[in-house]
């Protein structure tokens, strides 16, 4: 890792076993792998994949379903370990990953701001200083004590998407967050990490919107079946990436 870099991928490999037979019942399933009649065929969602990020960089992985780039963000979170190789992070990461996986859905909006903020390893001091302002990002002043369980799929991503990105974190990590809430709110979080760029946060980004990646970001690595296929300048691989598929 050179001196300069805030994120170093070395030669990361990412091995899933898939369970090639359907199994309905954790008694089956027992009962099966007693008779060792469970086969798992072995598959790898990343292979050898290498990048170093500084910095400061805005980094967007691009590539088609299943390419890779949801379990490359996971190991870099520490989610997933991966199978080979290794990954140095200097810094406070903020994942912005399945937004929402943190809520207690019977708690109240209200409740789950400090719920999800003690994931976080926030204080609830830290949590009532920044409460107000979760509550103006979100928009959801009306629902605060409504349980999440009754809230629409773009009001928890709302929520969600306020609490994970109060303060400036040395790295922020964003999973497909700008496809949920309507048009107007995607408006406002994009916004809201390009001020986080500005103030000199790392980011790492997938979209399936190449435009968004190119507003974004200056670097891309494109994942291609878990194989690195280009990593380098963003507006160069994008327009090779945009006439590819
Ligand atoms: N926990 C898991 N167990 C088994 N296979 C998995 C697991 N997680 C991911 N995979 C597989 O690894 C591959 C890469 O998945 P990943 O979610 O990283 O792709 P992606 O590029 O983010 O896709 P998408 O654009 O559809 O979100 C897929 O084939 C997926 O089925």
């Amino acid at each position: 890792m050179d001196h300069t870099d805030i994120i170093s991928v070395e030669q990361v490999s990412m091995r899933f076993a898939l369970a090639s037979e359907k199994v309905d019942s954790l008694k089956e399933y027992f009962i099966k792998t007693l008779k060792s009649q469970i086969s798992t065929n072995e598959f790898w969602a990343l292979k050898d994949v290498s990048f170093n990020i500084q910095r400061g960089d805005a980094l967007g992985l691009i590539g088609l379903n299943g390419s890779g780039k949801s379990t490359m963000l996971k190991i870099i979170a520490g989610v997933l370990k991966p199978t080979k190789g290794s990954v140095a992070v200097r810094g406070e990461v903020a994942p912005l990953i399945e937004l929402g996986a943190g809520f207690d859905f019977d708690l109240t909006a209200g409740e789950n701001i400090f719920l999800n903020g003690a994931l976080m390893g926030r204080s609830h001091e830290e949590m009532e200083a920044h409460y107000e302002e979760i509550i103006d990002f979100s928009e959801l002043r009306d629902f605060i004590d409504v349980p999440v369980k009754n809230f629409s799929s773009g009001m928890v991503s709302r929520l969600a998407f306020a609490i994970a990105t109060i303060g400036t974190p040395d790295i922020l990590i964003c999973d497909e967050v700008l496809s949920v809430g309507d048009f107007r709110f995607q408006e406002k979080c994009q916004k809201r990490i390009q001020e986080m760029l500005d103030k000199g946060t790392t980011l790492l980004f997938v979209s399936h919107s190449i435009e968004q990646v190119e507003e974004l970001c200056n670097k891309v690595v494109w994942l291609e079946k878990g194989n690195v296929r280009m990593f380098g300048d963003c507006k160069e691989i994008a327009e090779i990436y945009r006439t590819s598929y």
